[in-house]
């Protein structure tokens, strides 16, 4: 689904009043009249009566207006409180505002601290309120009388519906500015918005709906959108051909595990079959080779060169072998970190020319050495920790630039990023950006990532490009930590069960 930023929204706006000639005060109507048929379902499920909208002096106000006037059509208890002095709203929203006024609708002014009482009263009164107070036009942080009014929203207890984007919010960060109200459901206009998919907006937004205003996707893509919305639609899953045999779905090796963390490799190794992947081939330290080789019977294990459990750079030519025999490497997971791990991840990196996930303590080697995967068909996957030591950005620095972060080491390295997170960005070479929505905070738990590595892994062997694998990888990772959410619940679902779910995931995207 179609992401766009608020100056991309502006654009687009633009381009569907001046080049296609709809006039301004249409969208707002179709604004005004989704959320009122969004605001009567609401109302009906609930068995709610009256409503209070409260109104800025921007358009956001003006799709409260437009709303306003369908809710008393149709007989709904309906006031509209204005944040601003009548005499400084303009325009299409001014031409609303003067409609209801015609039709008797009651309006009132909050402007001074002295009103809030009032307004208070009234909410308490009420049973559900609107928030049209700022949408795409916030500039800077709420101060003021509006923080007060978007306080009282806040704790009044009452439903919450957002316009466009909850007052406060940043459109294009999801950070909050000052103070923001808390909804239970934002109608955005026409393209989802990246402040309602990024934290903390996303506790913000509550439900987020899309409202058709008669915008058409093609306006998007004349302004070149580059983020979008992973959705199951992109993520379809083909039917096997019947003539095949293991040969057709890749051969991956994985470079994983240490004497201490032999669960990292046994994980990795068992999503990548779990995944699809033809063949996969395990190389882990020899101390370790028999406790891996004794449960994971479809997986084929080596044993190569170590150091007292560690991978050691004497196992450069072993891994380099069996590396010509395979067509896509996974490494990294429970690798530990050393020097001599570092030398023989760069080693391969720089060597190798087939398509390769880079994970964990395969993220750890390449800091400082980072030029060797310059132009390399590679696919990183680190958490916030691992991106700060990789960028020597600050955590807080890569979370509130995400996007550009992304971007930027993407088109610098023309490699694929996976940053995972409570919502996980994936960036291509060509710049773009994909946000994804399923997983749950169930899945911060121990060997989460090193499934995610097994499963991308198995898609790149089954022939998907970078960018595809990882979208792909992501997606079902999170569906798997969904599925196994609904059985085990956050708290005792483990990384196994999410691979005990991959195949219910994957029967969502047949
Ligand atoms: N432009 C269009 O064609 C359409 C716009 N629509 C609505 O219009 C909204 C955008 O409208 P606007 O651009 O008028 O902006 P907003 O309605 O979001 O509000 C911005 C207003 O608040 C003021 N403001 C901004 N930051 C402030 C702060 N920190 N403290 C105090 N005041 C502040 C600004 O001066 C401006 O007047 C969208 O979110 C959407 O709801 C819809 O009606 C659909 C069509
Ligand atoms: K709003």
């Amino acid at each position: 689904m179609i992401v766009l930023t608020s100056k991309q929204m502006r654009e687009v706006e633009q381009k569907a009043i001046e080049k296609i000639g709809i006039p301004s005060i249409c969208l707002m109507e179709n604004a005004g009249r989704e959320v009122a048929i969004e605001v009567k379902k609401l109302l009906e499920e609930h068995d709610l009566k009256s409503v209070v909208i409260i109104a800025g002096k921007g358009n956001n106000g003006g799709d409260g207006y437009v709303l306003a006037r369908n809710l008393y059509n149709w007989g709904i208890d309906v006031k509209v409180f204005l944040t601003a002095n009548p005499a400084l709203i303009t325009g299409d929203a001014k031409r609303n505002l003067d409609a209801i006024l015609n039709m008797g609708i009651y309006v009132a002014e909050i402007t001074q601290r002295k009103h809030l009482k009032f307004l208070e009263k009234i909410i308490k009164d009420s049973d559900l309120i609107v928030d049209a107070i700022y949408g795409i036009g916030l500039r800077g942080e709420i101060t003021g009388i509006y923080r007060e009014v978007i306080e009282m929203i806040n704790q009044s207890n009452k439903v919450v519906v957002s316009i466009d984007i909850p007052s406060g919010l940043n459109a294009d960060t999801g950070r909050v500015e000052g103070c923001a109200v808390k909804a239970h459901k934002t109608v955005t206009m026409q393209f989802l918005k990246p402040g309602l998919l990024l934290y903390p907006g996303v506790d913000y937004a509550g439900e987020v709906s899309v409202a058709d205003i008669g915008i058409s996707h093609k306006l998007a893509e004349e302004v070149g959108y580059n983020y979008s919305l992973v959705g199951l639609e992109d993520v379809k899953l083909q039917k096997r051909y019947g003539d095949t045999h293991k040969g057709d779905y890749g051969k991956a090796l994985i470079m994983a595990g240490s004497k201490n963390m032999t669960g990292a490799a046994h994980m990795c190794a068992k999503s990548a079959i779990k995944t699809g992947c033809g063949l996969v081939k395990l190389a882990v330290p020899q101390t370790i080779q028999q406790v891996l080789q004794s449960d994971l019977y479809e997986v084929i294990t080596y044993g190569v060169e170590d150091e007292n459990g560690i991978f050691s750079y004497k196992a450069l030519d072993q891994l380099l072998k069996l590396i010509d025999e395979s067509e896509v490497i996974a490494i990294g997971p429970g690798m530990t970190h050393n020097e001599d791990i570092s030398r023989l991840v760069c080693e391969i990196v720089k060597n190798v020319d087939k398509p390769m996930v880079l994970d964990a303590d395969a993220l750890n080697a390449l800091v400082g050495s980072l030029d060797v995967i310059k132009n390399k068909n590679v696919i990183l996957t680190p958490h916030y920790g691992e991106m700060a030591r990789l960028t020597g950005l600050k955590i807080s620095e890569i979370k509130d630039n995400i996007f550009e972060v992304v971007k930027d080491f993407c088109e610098k390295y023309k490699v694929t990023l996976v940053l995972k997170g409570s919502k996980t960005i994936i960036g291509s070479k060509d710049g773009r950006i994909y946000i994804n929505n399923t997983g749950n905070p169930g899945m911060a738990t121990a060997g989460s990532g090193d499934v995610l590595t097994g499963m991308i892994t198995a898609f790149l062997a089954q022939g998907f490009d970078a960018i595809n694998a990882a979208v792909y990888g992501v997606f079902y990772h999170g569906k798997a930590g969904d599925i196994a959410k609904e059985h085990f619940g956050e708290y005792s679902m483990t990384a196994t069960n999410i691979i005990e779910f991959i195949s219910e995931a994957f029967k969502c995207g047949m």
